[in-house]
C-alpha cells in the first residue's frame, strides 16, 4: 500500500468495521495448565480460530516471561505468523524512567514489532514520550483497571473534585494536542467501567478486559456516547473456560454479546 500510512486508531476502526467484531482474544498461556511445548500448538489454534471474530490480539507479556527464555522465544516466533490485518496490542504495562522506556518501546514496536502496548503512566508525561513518535502504532495507557485495588490510587478523589484517573485523560489530551503520531488510548476495566468513570475520560480508543472471567457486565457500556474504536478483551473465557466449546465459537459467542452491547 502506497501513500499515507494509517494510524493505529484508523487500522483498529477498519478492523472493526470489517469483522463488526470490538473482541480483543487475549493469548494467556498458562504454563501450569499446559505442556510447555504444546503452548506454540495452542496458540496457533486459538489465533487461527478466532481471527474472524478478532478485532486485534493480546499477548500478555507476562505468561511468556513466566516460560523463561523459551517463552520469550515462543512470542518471537509466533508474532511474524499472525495474521497482517489483526492488530496486535502486547500487554506489558510498562513504565520507567524516559532513558528506560526508549528500549522498551524499542523492544516491543522494532524488535517484537506489535501495534500497540500498554503502559503504566505513573512515572508522568515524560516517560511516555519515547513511545509517542510512531506512525501506525498505539499505546494504552492504565486509567481505571480491572482489579479492587483500583480505588487504591486511580480512583481516589483529588482536592477540587477530580479524580487520579483524569490526570490520565489530560495525558491523551496532552498527546493530541502535541500532534504525536502514536495513537493514545486508555485502560479501563469493564468491571469498573460505569458511567461516572465513563463521562470523565475524553473520548480516546479504551481497551477494556474482565469480560468472561473477571465478571464485567457489558451493559455498563451502553450509552457512553464515546465514539474512538473500543477493544473488549477476554482471555481466559476464551482459552480455558468451558473448554467443551471450540474457540471459534466462544469467541464468535462474545463477539455476539459485545455487538448487541454496544449497539452497532
Ligand atoms: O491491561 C490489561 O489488559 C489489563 C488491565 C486491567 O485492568 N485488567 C486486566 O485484567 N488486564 C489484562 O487483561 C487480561 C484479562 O484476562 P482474563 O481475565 O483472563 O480475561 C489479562 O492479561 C490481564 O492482565
Amino acid at each position: 500500500m502506497g501513500g499515507m500510512s494509517q494510524s493505529f486508531t484508523d487500522k483498529l476502526a477498519a478492523r472493526i468495521k470489517e469483522t463488526g467484531s470490538a473482541l480483543c482474544v487475549g493469548l494467556d498461556p498458562r504454563p501450569g495448565m499446559d505442556d510447555l511445548e504444546a503452548i506454540p500448538a495452542l496458540l496457533r489454534k486459538v489465533v487461527e480460530e478466532t481471527a474472524p471474530y478478532a478485532a486485534a490480539f493480546k499477548p500478555n507479556i507476562a505468561y511468556f516471561e513466566a516460560m523463561g527464555l523459551r517463552g520469550l522465544e515462543i512470542l518471537e516466533d509466533l508474532l511474524p505468523d499472525m495474521p497482517k490485518d489483526v492488530p496486535v496490542v502486547l500487554d506489558a504495562k510498562r513504565g520507567d524512567i524516559g532513558e528506560t522506556q526508549k528500549y522498551y518501546a524499542h523492544a516491543y514496536f522494532e524488535r517484537l514489532g506489535v501495534d500497540a502496548v500498554t503502559l503504566s503512566p505513573f512515572m508522568g508525561y515524560d516517560t511516555l514520550e519515547p513511545f509517542l513518535n510512531y506512525e501506525g502504532k498505539g499505546v494504552y495507557l492504565l486509567a481505571v483497571t480491572s482489579n479492587p485495588g483500583s480505588a487504591d490510587v486511580e480512583r481516589q478523589e483529588l482536592a477540587g473534585g477530580r479524580r487520579v484517573f483524569e490526570l490520565v485523560g489530560d495525558m491523551v489530551l496532552r498527546s493530541v494536542r502535541e500532534g504525536c503520531k502514536t495513537s493514545v488510548g486508555m485502560v479501563v476495566g469493564l468491571t469498573n467501567a460505569d458511567s461516572s468513570i465513563l463521562e470523565r475520560i475524553p473520548d480516546a480508543p479504551l481497551l477494556i478486559p474482565g469480560l468472561g472471567a473477571q465478571g464485567g457486565d457489558l451493559s455498563c457500556l451502553s450509552g457512553s456516547g464515546h465514539v474512538a474504536p473500543p477493544l473488549i478483551n477476554v482471555s481466559r473465557g476464551i482459552m480455558y473456560q468451558n473448554p467443551e466449546l471450540g474457540f471459534a465459537e466462544k469467541a464468535a459467542g462474545f463477539a455476539q454479546r459485545i455487538r448487541e452491547a454496544l449497539n452497532y
